[in-house]
């Protein structure tokens, strides 16, 4: 198969500023924790997606999908939910551990290029691409097996600064010491960059 194009839409979508990334951010190198244990992107979840984060050079995070049986969508294919799943995990973990502001995905589009088929591994690039605002805007390719294996998939996501109270009124009052990486405490995030 000839490197997949679709059409080409503008991205960011909106005049962005550079990222500034965390004086605390982990540096180039780093093997990224499971934020929470019961995360099914990255958590010790069953038959969850076990993904394992390291950050590379240039604000790129680094992700791994090894995709097994349980995600299957298709007889021996994963199901593409689950693919979108897995970079909503990367592109998130790239927005949380290189900026540490608070976010949740507002959007999350995902083209499907090639069938990505059980036993293989899904290695995502992910960075973050511009801040406007509270909108931080954030993407990724998907390439088979190996880091410059051919691109099966390609994403992108708008992720929407919140206050940590967004996660405490919404979700579990105790979530913020559930966190079980950086940022977990309320000093640890850039709330008002
Ligand atoms: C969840 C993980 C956090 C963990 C933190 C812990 C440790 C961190 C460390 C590392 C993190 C590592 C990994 C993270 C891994 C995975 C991340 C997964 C993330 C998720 O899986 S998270 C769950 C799914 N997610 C939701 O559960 C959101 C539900 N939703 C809402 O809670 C609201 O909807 C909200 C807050 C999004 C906005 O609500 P709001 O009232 O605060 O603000 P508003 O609506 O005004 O939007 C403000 C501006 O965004 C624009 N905008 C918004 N949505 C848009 C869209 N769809 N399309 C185009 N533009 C959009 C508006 O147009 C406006 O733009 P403008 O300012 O220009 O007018």
């Amino acid at each position: 198969m000839s490197e997949k194009r679709r059409p080409a839409t503008p991205w960011p979508p909106v005049e962005t500023e550079a990222p500034r990334f965390h004086p605390e951010a982990p540096g180039p190198g780093t093997e990224l924790a499971m934020h929470y244990a019961e995360c099914f992107g990255c958590g010790d979840v069953d038959n969850g997606l076990h993904m394992r984060s390291t950050v590379g050079d240039g604000g790129v995070v680094y992700s791994k999908f090894p995709v097994t049986r349980a995600h299957q969508g298709a007889p021996g294919l994963a199901h593409g939910g689950l693919l979108a799943c897995a970079f909503d995990e990367a592109l998130g973990s790239a927005v949380g551990n290189l900026l540490r502001r608070p976010a949740v995905t507002g959007k999350l589009e995902t083209d499907f290029l090639r069938p990505v088929p059980v036993g293989t591994t899904l290695f995502i690039a992910a960075r973050v691409d511009g801040v406007a605002g509270r909108k931080i805007y954030a993407s990724a390719d998907g390439h088979l097996d190996s880091a410059d294996g051919p691109v099966a998939l390609r994403a992108r996501g708008l992720f929407v600064q919140v206050g940590l109270e967004h996660f405490t009124n919404h979700g579990d009052p105790d979530a913020l010491s559930k966190f079980t990486q950086q940022p977990r405490r309320r000093e640890d995030w850039d709330i008002n960059p």
